[in-house]
């Protein structure tokens, strides 16, 4: 990630528009990603936001972007947007490549973003580069930069041809765009693709995570806890010291297989990607499928037994001990600090 910093901050912003997709959400504000979207697009370009909303919904969150960064802001309004999965998406998203033009569209790494992506490339004839870490301007383009073999290298991507369609990993881009005074709000005409209509939404249920803990997928702060923990009381010890810290709670594979977290914890290739500002990992070894979920956060701890652990190769700080010893020692100076 230094690296890859170093290069974002080597790189000179275009005056080319990049298009962030920015759904609403059900209260009337801006989707999660858009700071972080209006930001990484600021990295290679200007701003600009295209928002898919319910009829009435959408020129309150136009409204808001222009703290976020966004110099216009495309409204999208359907009946459609909370109805039917991706539609009214690909076709703000075409509308907006047909008015600006733009460099490269943005749209959040997840399962229903990443469809959209593909969808809006057959489109509008462009090409998807997915899961960027990254992005740089350089010899007249975007490029996009992905974290590969489980974060050991950074790798890069462009496409020739139509519009750029980059889907941008969650929590990847600290960078946030200026704030804009008063962004033009534009009204898109959606021409809604009747051939393809996508899956139709019968019900949006939220699943919350358990407690008062913040959810794995976006925190500042993750405390995971491995097949080191040694069982599903021992894991209450990650639990503990993510209270404490006001962090999320994720797991290793191993410690998933063994029962003593859920699967949705699950952090690595085939759990959740996380890049948080502290990521404290408790018995857990480092192998490379682990890696490559958590690599990307800022400041690595690990506390494990084993001196010659890999999770020792990442971390930038770490402790060679019994995490039942380390972890209440932690904790009681947390507490004594706080109370002090
Ligand atoms: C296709 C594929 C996909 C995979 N996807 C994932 C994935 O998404 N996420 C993932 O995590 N894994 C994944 N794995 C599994 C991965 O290869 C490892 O097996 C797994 O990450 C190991 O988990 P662990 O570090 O908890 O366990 P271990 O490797 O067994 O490590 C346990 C560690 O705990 C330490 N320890 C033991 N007791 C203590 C103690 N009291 N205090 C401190 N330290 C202690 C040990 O020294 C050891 O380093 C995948 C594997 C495959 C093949």
């Amino acid at each position: 990630m230094t690296e890859q910093n170093e290069q974002n901050r080597q790189s000179t912003a275009s005056a080319a528009p990049i298009l962030v997709l920015v759904e609403a959400v059900a209260d009337g504000r801006p989707s999660s990603m858009a700071a972080e979207l209006l930001g990484a697009a600021s990295l290679v370009g200007v701003p600009v936001a295209v928002v898919t909303a319910a009829p009435g919904a959408g020129q309150g969150v136009a409204e808001q972007l222009g703290a976020l960064g966004a110099t216009q802001v495309l409204v999208a309004e359907s009946e459609q947007a909370g109805a039917q999965l991706g539609s009214v998406q690909v076709a703000a998203l075409a509308a907006g490549v047909g008015q600006f033009s733009p460099e490269a569209v943005l749209v959040p790494n997840t399962p229903e973003s990443r469809a959209v992506a593909g969808r809006l490339a057959v489109r509008v004839n462009g090409a998807v580069c997915a899961d960027a870490v990254g992005l740089r301007w350089a010899d007249e383009e975007v490029i996009a930069q992905h974290s590969v073999f489980g974060g050991d290298f950074t790798s890069e991507s462009t496409v020739e041809g139509g519009p750029r369609i980059i889907t941008v990993r969650p929590g990847s881009i600290s960078q946030r765009a200026q704030p804009v005074q008063a962004p033009q709000i534009h009204t898109a005409t959606l021409e809604l693709s009747q051939g393809a209509a996508g899956a139709q939404i019968r019900e949006v249920s939220e699943h919350a995570p358990a407690g008062d803990r913040p959810a794995l997928r976006g925190a500042k702060t993750v405390v995971s806890g491995g097949r080191g923990l040694g069982s599903a009381e021992g894991f209450g010890l990650a639990e503990q010291l993510a209270d404490v810290l006001g962090a999320a709670v994720g797991a290793s594979r191993a410690a998933v297989d063994a029962g003593y977290a859920a699967p949705e914890l699950q952090v690595g290739q085939t759990g959740v990607s996380v890049t948080p500002d502290l990521y404290v990992a408790l018995g857990i070894s480092g192998a490379i499928q682990h890696r490559a979920g958590m690599q990307t956060a800022k400041t690595i701890v690990a506390i494990d037994k084993d001196p010659d652990a890999p999770i020792f190769e990442i971390a930038d700080f770490g402790v060679v001990g019994d995490a039942f010893e380390v972890v209440p020692a932690v904790i009681e100076q947390i507490q004594a600090r706080r109370s002090g």
